[in-house]
């Protein structure tokens, strides 16, 4: 459950009379999410997500991702905006930890991803792709191939404990990205981490995106390639079990398209990308996996789930194998 940090009652009164959003009703710890604590709040005004940053937000970050968040509700994306106290800061600090209240948003994420859905993110993504254009701050991804190499060098001597070869595996993943990664794609703001616990729906409508603590500045088509991994492979129980779903990939990219078309660049690129994207959450996963203390609440997920992933895309030739 991800509630690191408890809230004590007054220090909860003091940081909520700065605001105008009325009195506390109820204010209960959410046990979704492993980065940050988040609690729903219930005031007499309305309801809100307060959210705690813990170890792993830099808190020079959190200007990024809030005013990211800022900028696209303006701009009529439906994702969480920041709440500003009556002093017309959002940022603000609870129980000595950076903390921002931030608007609720309606809906479910999808425990089922079906081909719907995945239509339907993709055009959510080329949205956000659109809206997040003329966002004015820049944020490197730290977990492109600089990161990357950093989480091979730290996970590699013990990779071997979750899988035998898979230090060799991921060594040498990273030098054929590395040799080959693209330069010249069209760049900017990436949400990085459109996972499906991360999209809600209302029925089968789309309602909101969240989650932008990983949102920073690289190809829009990495993005995408992203979604690929996270929503078109089929869940790891059940008939088809880890198999690649074309037709959820073909909606998906076809989605995306209809509100910003892919270079043929994008498109030949596509099945690099999506290796690049396996590799990361395969690198960060099995990290949490060697480095989680024992008897930690907050599960890590399974990298090996990624190394699956990976050698599909390791087969794919072109963006046929996309459906395309
Ligand atoms: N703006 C929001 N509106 C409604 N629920 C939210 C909102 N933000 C977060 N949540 C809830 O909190 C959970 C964890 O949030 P998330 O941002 O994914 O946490 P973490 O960054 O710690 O992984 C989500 O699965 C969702 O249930
Ligand atoms: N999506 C990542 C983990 C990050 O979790 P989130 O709850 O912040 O979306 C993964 O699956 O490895």
């Amino acid at each position: 459950m991800a509630v690191y940090t408890e809230v004590p009652d007054g220090e909860l009164a003091a940081f909520i009379a700065a605001y105008d959003i009325g009195d506390v009703v109820s204010c209960k710890g959410i046990a979704e999410g492993v980065e940050n604590s988040n609690y729903i709040l219930h005031t007499t005004g309305g309801s809100y997500i307060l959210t705690l940053y813990e170890k792993r937000v830099h808190k020079e970050d959190l200007p990024f991702f809030l005013g990211l968040m800022e900028h696209l509700a303006e701009k009529g994306l439906n994702c969480p905006t920041p709440i500003k106290a009556r002093d017309g800061v959002a940022l603000r600090e609870l129980c000595g930890r950076p903390a921002a209240l931030i608007s609720f948003l309606e809906g479910m994420w999808p425990r089922r991803p079906t081909e719907k859905h995945c239509q339907q993110v993709g055009v959510a993504l080329a949205d956000l792709h659109l809206k997040g254009a003329d966002f004015p701050m820049q944020r490197p991804n730290n977990l492109s191939v600089e990161g990357w190499r950093l989480l091979v060098a730290s996970t590699k001597d013990r990779a071997d404990e979750v899988k035998p070869g898979l230090g060799q595996v991921i060594t040498a993943e990273l030098d054929h990205l590395a040799g080959n990664w693209p330069t010249g794609l069209a760049r900017g703001v990436i949400h990085a981490d459109l996972f499906p616990d991360n999209v809600f729906f209302i029925g089968e409508r789309l309602s909101g995106l969240i989650d932008f603590y990983f949102a920073c500045t690289d190809f829009l088509a990495y993005d995408l390639a992203i979604c690929l991994n996270a929503w078109c492979f089929e869940a790891a129980s059940g008939g088809r079990a880890g198999e690649f779903n074309v037709t959820k990939a073909r909606l998906m990219i076809e989605g995306y398209r209809r509100l910003r078309p892919l270079s043929d660049d994008e498109l030949a690129a596509l099945p690099l990308l999506a290796r690049g994207s396996a590799l990361r959450f395969l690198l960060t996963r099995l990290y949490d996996w060697l480095n989680h203390p024992p008897g930690a609440f907050v599960q890590p997920k399974d990298p090996l789930e990624y190394l699956k992933k990976l050698t599909f895309h390791q087969q794919a030739r072109s963006v046929a194998a996309y459906g395309l």
